[in-house]
């Protein structure tokens, strides 16, 4: 397991807000990420790409353990099962199963995100979720320092939302997905075009981690701040995009400060004129 002291994590956020932890952890194994999280005398921050979290500080005296680059083995099981570590990208994940003819991963191509962050928040698009994939999971429970496994069904996936989700000091270790075989050319066509209707309506141009709110029941995040007029608006160096009210992309050198200032702002207006709370997506650190 690679360790590092005075770790920076500017590259390990997808907002790419300069911040530094004491040392940073990247595990290879269950047996690490055991070594890792049953020693509870310092607490250790985890993260997955990074690509879903606000670092509100500059310097963290936690230890991070980050599955980014590592913990990333994907194996073919059988047909059309994969089993994949939770450090492996869904960008990896979808060429791999595009190279053994799979679908049903296509619109996680060009998800920025580890399948461990995926399977957490239950992530999705284009009306496809894990849920629809995931046959069982593994993951590390501190409480009885062992590996332990849930089927789907006793995972309770929800919209962008999980067991994982609502005990977040589970780790998930590793995945069983279901896929279906397909013609590899369908496959990639598909992969290709979900990949373009995203571009034409969320931003790249500025760096950002996705969605900032949940969707509130019956009704869309992007139109009321647009109404507001409030794309554009910024605090420091963050900025409500202009593409995709939705967003908040790191504008000008922004900090994790001025992030969740403009987005206490953004609810604030939402609140006053639609009466509607907006729920934050994003995990603030
Ligand atoms: N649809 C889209 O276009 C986009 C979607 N996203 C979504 O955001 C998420 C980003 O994933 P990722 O970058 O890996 O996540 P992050 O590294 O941003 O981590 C977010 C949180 O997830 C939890 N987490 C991550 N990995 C694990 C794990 N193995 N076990 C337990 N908890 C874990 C941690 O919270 P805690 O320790 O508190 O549990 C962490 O704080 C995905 O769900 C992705 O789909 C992001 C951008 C765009
Ligand atoms: C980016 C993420 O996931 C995204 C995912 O990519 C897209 C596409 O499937 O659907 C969700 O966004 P969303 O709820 O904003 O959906 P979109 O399809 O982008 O927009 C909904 C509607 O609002 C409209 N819209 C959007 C933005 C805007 O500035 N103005 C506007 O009018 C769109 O035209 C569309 O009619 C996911 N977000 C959540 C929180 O559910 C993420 O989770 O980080």
């Amino acid at each position: 397991m690679r360790d590092f002291v005075n770790f920076d994590l500017t590259n390990y956020n997808s907002y790419r807000l300069k911040a530094v932890c004491e040392r940073a952890f990247f595990p290879d194994s269950h047996e690490d990420i055991r070594t890792l999280f049953s020693n509870k005398s310092k607490k250790k921050i985890l993260i997955g790409s990074g690509h879903n979290i606000i670092l509100s500080k500059k310097k963290y005296r936690e230890d991070f353990v980050v599955f980014s680059g590592n913990y990333d083995k994907i194996e073919l099981i059988g047909e059309d099962q994969l089993i994949c570590q939770a450090g492996a990208n869904m960008k990896q994940l979808t060429a791999f199963a595009l190279e053994h003819s799979l679908s049903g991963l296509e619109v996680f191509y060009d998800i920025p995100s580890s399948l461990g962050g995926a399977v957490v928040m239950n992530a999705g698009a284009s009306g496809e979720d894990m849920n629809g994939l995931i046959v069982k999971v593994w993951y590390y429970n501190p409480d009885t320092d062992e590996i332990e496994c849930k089927d789907k069904s006793e995972i309770g996936f929800e919209y962008r939302n999980s067991f994982f989700q609502r005990n977040p000091h589970m780790i998930v270790c590793k995945a069983l997905l279901k896929l279906v075989k397909n013609d590899k050319l369908a496959i990639e066509k598909k992969m290709l075009e979900i990949e373009k209707k995203r571009w034409a309506k969320q931003p790249r141009d500025f760096p950002n981690s996705g969605s900032v709110f949940k969707r509130p029941p019956n009704k869309f995040v992007g139109p009321m701040i647009e109404e507001l007029g409030l794309k554009g608006y910024r605090i420091g160096g963050a900025m409500v995009s202009n593409k995709h009210a939705g967003f908040i992309v790191n504008y000008d050198n922004a900090t994790g400060e001025d992030i969740i200032n403009l987005i206490k702002y953004v609810q604030n207006q939402v609140l006053t004129k639609f009466e509607v709370n907006l729920e934050i997506e994003q995990r603030i650190i």
